[in-house]
């Protein structure tokens, strides 16, 4: 097949992410593409990350965002990661700044090779999440799960990272509740007229909590930095953190600050590359290339 490009099968902290080279094409990953690609072990992902020429001045690249089940997401902390590592060891540049259907992303890779991403300023008015009912403090919505008078899940906070959360506060171990039964059908309530991503967080301390998410448009994954980023700021907000929370998600741990200065959240975290090859972005159809089976950063 001639038309092929580069791709990245990378993770960040465990979210399976597929960078994809398009710059200097004009097409798109299509739904086909993505439905085939998640289909083979293989190349399943929870975000496919298409890297696309800048669409204005100033900028490095214009990035779509396509999650398992084909929908476009607005926001995936892990993958912009994973694309900022694998620009800079193409490039050697250390700082990128990514456009995005949410708006820009500015992001650096350090020296020690963790990365952070400026993942904007967080909204909480029902109107932004959006919520399909009118709740003047978001803090703490009322939906519930489970039998009415003895609810396992209730009350959430809900924040927009550019993408839809809801974070359900519990007391016990965040891997005592079965969220691949409630997910679905949280992330699906009418309360979410775009879906939502729906996360269980439990505060250890002022400055750390454990978390769990299923995606929407993805399920249960092992990390979700957006979600990391809407559970630190409804956390500080809700007077359980200070601003800095280091939050373990199932694949390891992302340090979140909400930034006082100018209320921009900065996540930081690992990117890792795992292999590389080359695919047709309108059928799926790939090929892996042969590698010394080295890891770390890679180029595309
Ligand atoms: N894994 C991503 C989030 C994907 C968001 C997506 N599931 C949606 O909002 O539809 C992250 O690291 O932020």
């Amino acid at each position: 097949m001639a038309d092929r490009v580069q791709f990245a099968r990378m993770n960040g902290l465990g979210n399976k992410i597929l960078v994809i080279d398009m710059r200097g094409r004009k097409d798109r990953v299509t739904p086909e593409a993505a439905i085939m690609l998640n289909a083979d072990p293989a190349t399943r992902f929870d975000q496919i990350m298409a890297i696309h020429d800048p669409k204005a001045a100033g900028t490095d690249a214009w990035i779509d965002i396509i999650n398992s089940d084909g929908s476009m997401a607005q926001a995936c902390g892990n993958g912009t990661r994973c694309v900022v590592q694998a620009l800079a060891a193409e490039t050697g540049k250390k700082a990128f700044l990514f456009h995005t259907v949410a708006g820009l992303l500015e992001t650096r890779e350090h020296d020690d090779g963790m990365i952070s991403v400026d993942m904007g300023i967080p909204r909480f008015d029902w109107k932004d999440i959006p919520l399909a009912e009118e709740f003047h403090d978001t803090r703490r919505i009322e939906l519930q799960i489970g039998p009415i008078d003895d609810p396992v899940l209730h009350s959430p906070s809900v924040a927009s990272m550019g993408n839809p959360h809801a974070i359900f506060w519990v007391e016990d171990d965040v891997w005592s509740y079965e969220l691949e039964r409630f997910g679905p059908l949280l992330e699906n309530h009418p309360i979410f007229p775009e879906r939502a991503n729906i996360s269980i967080a439990h505060v250890r301390s002022r400055n750390e909590m454990d978390l769990r998410t299923w995606e929407r448009g993805a399920g249960l994954t092992l990390a979700c930095g957006s979600a990391a980023c809407a559970a630190a700021v409804s956390g500080a907000r809700t007077g359980r953190t200070d601003r800095t929370v280091t939050v373990n998600v199932p694949g390891g741990p992302l340090v979140i600050e909400w930034r006082e200065s100018d209320d921009h959240v900065i996540m930081t975290g690992p990117a890792e590359w795992e292999w590389s090859g080359t695919l047709d972005p309108a059928t799926g159809a790939f090929q892996r290339d042969e590698t010394s089976g080295e890891t770390g950063a890679r180029a595309l």
